[in-house]
C-alpha cells in the first residue's frame, strides 16, 4: 500500500483575487503551482494545521473559514489527500521563506499557471465557483 499523506492547502483571498504560490526549485514538485500549507501533524485538525503552516511558510495569518474541496491524487511516491480552505489574511502580508515565488490572480487566469497534479480538480472548482 502506498503511503496516504494529509495535506491543507489555503485557498487565500483578497481583493477578489487568490494567492498562488509556486514550489521551490528542489525536492518533489519542484517549481510547480499550488495552495500553501502542508501536512497534517498528528493531534491537529485541518484548521490548526492551516493556521500554522501559513505561519511558518508565510509569515502571516489566516482566519480559516468553509472547505473548497477535498480531492486525492495518487502521486508515484504517495497517494495525497489535499484539502483546501477557503482563507481570509487577518494579519500581516505573505513573505517568501520556502516558495520560489507568489502570485495574487483573478480566477480566471489560474489555469495560466502549471499546478502540481493533485491542485488542477481544485484549480476547477475554484474557476467554477468564482464564475457562479
Ligand atoms: N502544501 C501543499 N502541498 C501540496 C499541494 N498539492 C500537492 O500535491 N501537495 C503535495 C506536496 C507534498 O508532497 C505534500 C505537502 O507536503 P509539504 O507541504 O509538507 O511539502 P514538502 O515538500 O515538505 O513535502 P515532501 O517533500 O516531504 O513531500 O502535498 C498544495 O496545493 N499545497
Amino acid at each position: 500500500m502506498k503511503k496516504q499523506v494529509a495535506v491543507v492547502g489555503a485557498v487565500i483571498v483578497r481583493d477578489g483575487l487568490i494567492l498562488c504560490a509556486q514550489r521551490g526549485p528542489q525536492g518533489t514538485l519542484a517549481g510547480l503551482w499550488e495552495f500553501p500549507g502542508g501536512k497534517i501533524e498528528p493531534g491537529e485538525t485541518a484548521r490548526q494545521a492551516l493556521e500554522r503552516e501559513i505561519r511558518e511558510e508565510l509569515r502571516c495569518t489566516v482566519e480559516v473559514g468553509d472547505e473548497v474541496v477535498t480531492v486525492a491524487h495518487e502521486y508515484d511516491f504517495a497517494v495525497v489527500d489535499l484539502t483546501t480552505l477557503w482563507c481570509t489574511l487577518i494579519d500581516g502580508a505573505p513573505q517568501l521563506t520556502e516558495h520560489a515565488d507568489v502570485r495574487w490572480l483573478p480566477s480566471s487566469e489560474l489555469d495560466s499557471l502549471e499546478w502540481a497534479p493533485a491542485d488542477i480538480p481544485t484549480v476547477k472548482q475554484i474557476m467554477n465557483d468564482f464564475a457562479a
